[in-house]
């Protein structure tokens, strides 16, 4: 007889030795016919039991050795596509990582196990040990036992033999179920039920008489609930007495079901807006891949461009993928595509719950939704049959990740894209010098809006040089100008939006008797003020301490704060326009689901004349009484150690200066800088992208920046500085041994924070223009650093690295 055993390529879980080689398993004989690639495993992998992807399924195994079997299969359908498997192994060739790390970014966090440790008796354990720590338990977890104060003693008896530590692994999948009814009476039944009741029995009657009602169909106990106030128990009274049954019935979560959107038809396009779509759409109804540049100004209708072709695509039955940079920016663009397309709408981000989230997924996969709208990470969204995906604000650097797998949403979008053979587009009116350049270069087609749709001209923007305010004792935020326009704004009756810029801010508190700063013990930063809890905060390792009442150094008490916040503006605003309401919109006051939409809002219905907020409230709003912007400090991210901070600075004062004057009145704009001769500024102010791009592509040029050199950030971190310097001399030399061509090594440099959490941090800098060529030296160096991992020196390799701290 045939050996029908099966085997199955798993790419597992292991922290402490990550490979990108799958081990072979095999597939108990009960499962033979059911694992699929894709699914999720449990696998014994040396003393643990580990998760694992199923990557292939197999008649043969070239193995010699014994295999051990797959011990569990977590799921009854694969999460992963094949589509995402051969993406998880590219990305990790890409970017130097792991496809387990891949393959766990695309699966929503439920999806995600979680790891415990649990002490199991041996035999040899004696009576008093197995009572005093199992009694009749088959085992006690690790942290119970840490709780309790039993880990020292368990850990003696596991060198003594008498207790096992072992792995177990956590699934945390759940599926909502929900409640419902199935009449089991007819209506002559239900009259006769009707007669023989009690009086008194009013709940009951009250049960019976909407049973009538339904004429057989099935209802759900929630709705019983709330358009009849029947409770649970009267309904499992109906059940006892034979008139119902209750099943359970999977339930899908729908953050989005208060919302209500009204419907909003599609819009006549703009002739522009015509000719970007009409150069766009041949390649949804053809299969052919392209990345298309929509570089349009703030306010000329973009959005309305992206709707239409989701539209298109949905007319050929296929999916439609659309990312937004942060959640700050989806309530209205949720409520847009919410009121064209309904609940083909799915919305992947941060601020749902786990479940939420895990259901949107679904929707997804399961083809009750075709289109996805989210964040960075949603760009794995389980969609298939694809016929566009479109970035909008692409030169946002959130879609690039800031932990391993450090992907940018724009490249998978672009490998996603050739895997369905769809258009890309990237939309901005700012965009990245990459994405410009590639334009430039013909690798992507640019299509332009150059009107905004109001037919207005873009707003009036003013510098306002700070450095004369000083002079003339003027110690507020607000300059007079800003002053002057924000009162004649709120006498007409418009509204204002003012900006914080938070990149590169920070207030600490300084000693004014001796100059001593609050710094962080762990981290070689100050500690910043929050009023809220009254506490001194490391934003890098979340150290927490009290609002000190005196300096450590001196005893003296004069304690000041440096640096703004936005409630410290908010305060000042209060001060000088008491009559105007204020709104404020920052981390603070975002964190609760559902209020960045609380806030806009506000601002919508216009109970709100002020809109205070960080950079956050400067992309893809659209409201149309704002006729006033400023931005209170232009200048704070133009000198972040980063090549790409006067890219980031005019990018950022274009998008804030571009929610003014979007409506039937003219826009005005005040940035106040200390820095008003700087270009970025200067090109801000007269709306001149195109100007900007060439300027800071000869800047990028001299200096051999991005686009004209990739880049491939290597940091190593340690906790003995001289051990973490050594390890990036070493790196160093392995590059410069290795000799590729149009290569350039700078560095190690101690990054712009030496020390965070205690870790010493070490970078090398490897500029290259080839890719292949410098594959192999960097594939020797992620070996070597597991090795060194070992020994708790680690190394992360960043590529296209958007921040250098
Ligand atoms: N064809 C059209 N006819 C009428 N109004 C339109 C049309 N297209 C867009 N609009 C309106 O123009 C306004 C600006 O559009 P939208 O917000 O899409 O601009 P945008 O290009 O995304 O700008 P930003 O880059 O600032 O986010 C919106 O209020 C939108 O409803
Ligand atoms: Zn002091
Ligand atoms: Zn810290």
């Amino acid at each position: 007889m045939a050996n029908n055993q099966r085997y199955a390529q798993v790419i597992v879980d292991v922290p402490t030795m990550q490979v990108n080689h799958p081990f072979d398993y095999i597939i108990p004989s009960q499962w033979a016919n059911f694992v699929t690639p894709g699914m999720r495993v449990q696998v014994p992998f040396g003393v643990r039991e580990v998760l694992g992807f199923v990557v292939e399924v197999s008649d043969e195994s070239n193995i010699d050795r014994e295999l051990k079997s797959i011990s569990a299969v977590l799921d009854d359908e694969p999460v992963l596509t094949s589509e995402m498997l051969q993406l998880g192994k590219e990305l990790a060739t890409q970017l130097f990582t792991f496809q387990i790390l891949c393959f766990q970014t695309m699966i929503p966090n439920l999806l995600k196990v979680d790891y415990t440790k649990v002490f199991v008796p041996l035999p040899t354990i004696s009576w008093e040990h197995q009572q005093q720590f199992f009694s009749s338990q088959k085992e006690v977890s690790w942290d119970a036992a840490n709780q309790n104060q039993q880990l020292a003693t368990l850990m003696q008896l596991k060198s003594a033999g008498e207790v096992a530590v072992e792995y177990r692994l956590k699934d945390k999948k759940k599926i909502k179920k929900a409640y419902w009814i199935q009449p089991l009476l007819d209506y002559e039944e239900l009259q006769e039920v009707e007669s023989q009741l009690r009086p008194q029995a009013t709940k009951q009657q009250d049960l019976v008489a909407v049973l009538m009602d339904l004429d057989g169909e099935n209802i759900s106990a929630k709705q019983l609930k709330a358009s009849f106030n029947l409770s649970m128990q009267t309904i499992r009274s109906g059940e006892r007495k034979g008139w119902l049954t209750v099943f359970e019935k999977e339930e899908k979560r729908d953050p989005y079901a208060d919302l209500v959107t009204e419907t909003v038809e599609p819009k006549t396009l703009f002739p522009e807006q015509q000719q970007a779509f009409n150069r766009i759409l041949p390649d949804i109804h053809t299969h052919r891949h392209e990345v298309f540049l929509l570089q349009g100004v703030t306010g000329s209708g973009k959005t309305e461009v992206y709707l239409q072709l989701i539209q298109a695509a949905r007319d050929l039955d296929k999916t439609a993928l659309l990312l937004v940079p942060e959640i700050g920016l989806t309530p209205q663009m949720v409520n847009q595509l919410k009121g064209r397309f309904g609940n083909d709408v799915a919305v992947l981000h941060s601020q749902l719950t786990a479940g939420e989230r895990f259901d949107e997924w679904r929707k997804l996969k399961h083809g009750e939704a075709h289109i996805a709208v989210g964040a960075r990470s949603s760009i794995f969204a389980p969609l298939d049959n694809l016929g566009i995906i479109i970035i909008d604000e692409e030169h946002e650097t959130t879609y690039k990740q800031n932990n391993a797998p450090r992907y940018h949403a724009r490249e998978v979008a672009k490998w996603r894209g050739n895997y369905h053979q769809c258009p890309v587009v990237l939309g901005s009116a700012t965009p990245s010098l990459e994405t410009r350049a590639r334009a430039q270069n013909g690798v992507y087609e640019r299509l332009t809006l150059t009107k905004r749709t109001n037919h207005h001209e873009l707003p009036d923007v003013q510098i306002v040089d700070m450095r004369e305010e000083f002079k003339h004792k003027n110690y507020y935020q607000f300059s007079r100008k800003l002053r002057d326009a924000i009162t004649e704004t709120l006498a007409r009756h418009e509204q204002v939006a003012l900006m914080l810029n938070r990149r590169g801010y920070a207030n600490y508190i300084q000693c004014m008797d001796c100059g001593h700063v609050f710094q962080c013990p762990n981290c070689d930063v100050s500690l910043t003020r929050h009023n809220e809890d009254k506490t001194l905060k490391c934003h890098y390792c979340g150290h927490t301490e009290a609002l000190p009442q005196f300096c450590p150094e001196c005893r003296g008490h004069h304690l000041q704060s440096f640096g703004t916040g936005t409630e410290k503006v908010e305060q000042e605003i209060m001060e000088l326009f008491p009559e105007a309401n204020v709104v404020r919109m920052d981390n603070d006051t975002t964190r609760r689901k559902g209020s960045h939409q609380k806030i806009l809002n506000k601002v919508a219905n216009h109970e709100a004349d002020i809109l205070l907020g960080t950079q956050m409230i400067a992309k893809g709003l659209d409201f149309p009484n704002i006729t006033l912007v400023g931005i209170i400090n232009a200048d704070t991210s133009l000198y972040l150690p980063n090549f790409r901070a006067s890219e980031q600075t005019f990018q950022l004062i274009t998008q804030m200066s571009g929610r003014a004057g979007r409506g039937d009145l003219p826009g005005q704009v005040f940035v106040q800088t200390f820095n008003p001769e700087h270009y970025a500024l200067q090109f801000a102010k007269a709306h001149d992208y195109e100007k900007f791009y060439a300027y800071e592509m000869r800047y990028r040029k001299l200096n051999h920046y991005s686009p004209y050199v990739f880049t491939i950030r290597l940091t190593v971190s340690h906790f003995d500085e001289k051990t973490g310097l050594r390890t990036a001399f070493k790196i160093r030399r392995l590059l410069q041994e290795a000799d590729v061509p149009q290569t350039r090594i700078l560095g190690p440099s101690q990054s712009a924070i030496a020390r965070i959490n205690n870790q010493y941090y070490f970078q090398v800098l490897y500029h290259y223009r080839n890719r292949h060529a410098i594959q192999p030296i960097l594939e020797t160096i992620k070996n070597k650093a597991q090795e060194w991992d070992r020994d708790h020196i680690h190394v992360m390799m960043d590529v296209e690295p958007m921040s250098f701290m």
